[in-house]
């Protein structure tokens, strides 16, 4: 499948810098072997939205699970649909620890975006003390199980937790077996839509090591989060998807 190269920008820059890292990235996007996907703040969606002549797709970092009402500060899916929005990540696992998200929350909220139109960009990975107990497995299995909802139809990033932001990365063995532990999870539930799920990774990608990670199996792309801030770090790491 064609690979997937998204950029989540968290909690960064004002509408200047996202425009003109945007206007950056979408200038380098023709004749990359991935598709590229940008996750700006909810704030700077409707500006990217009317770029003249957009290829880079459009997501937002998180949405509510429910249409509308009386939910103070939050966004619902349909709204980020409404602004040009096309995906959203969810179940980020700085949303899972600053927010108090749950499995069942996010599978609340994938169900949301899809009713609303948004693919779901699904985030589950194991934390530090998690791996060295030797659960990293049975955790990524776990919350696929417990936050996928039965119509999933989107897309899958392993974040192992300790990997973002430090710098530090899983071996390439070991991003193999998860990828191929979450593969197996989606085809036993979804069958022939689970062999099509793009399935990213994201921790610490970089330049440096984007081609290595990328050549793995069942790595159908990455979830880049600090390296999406700079362009032309962002726009390697796509062209070492070939
Ligand atoms: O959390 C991430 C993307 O969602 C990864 O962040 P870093 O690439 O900064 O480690």
């Amino acid at each position: 499948m064609r690979p997937l190269i998204a950029g989540n920008w968290k909690m960064h820059g004002t509408l200047r810098e996202a425009v003109a890292l945007a206007e950056a990235v979408q200038a380098g996007a023709a004749g990359l072997p991935a598709d590229l996907l940008i996750c700006p703040p909810f704030v700077h969606i409707p500006a990217l939205a009317a770029m003249a002549g957009r290829t880079v797709a459009l997501g937002a970092q998180d949405c509510h699970a429910a249409a509308k009402g009386a939910h103070t500060g939050d966004t619902s899916a349909a709204m980020l649909r409404d602004i040009g929005a096309t995906h959203v990540i969810l179940g980020h696992s700085e949303r899972r620890a600053d927010h108090g998200e749950t499995d069942a929350v996010v599978q609340a909220k994938v169900k949301a975006a899809l009713a609303a139109g948004l693919v779901p960009v699904v985030c589950v990975g194991e934390t530090e003390a998690q791996r060295l107990a030797g659960e990293a497995e049975a955790v990524v299995r776990r919350q696929l199980a417990e936050s996928l909802p039965d119509d999933f139809a989107g897309i899958i990033a392993y974040e192992p937790v300790w990997a973002i932001g430090t710098g530090r990365t899983p071996t390439e063995a070991d991003i193999a077996a998860i990828h191929a532990t979450i593969r197996d999870s989606l085809v036993a539930r979804f069958g022939a839509a689970g062999q099509g799920t793009h399935i990213l990774y994201g921790g610490s990608m970089k330049p440096g090591n984007a081609k290595a990670i990328l050549a793995l199996a069942n790595v159908d792309g990455g979830l880049v989060g600090g390296a999406s801030l700079v362009a032309a770090d962002f726009l390697a790491i796509a062209a070492a998807a070939e």
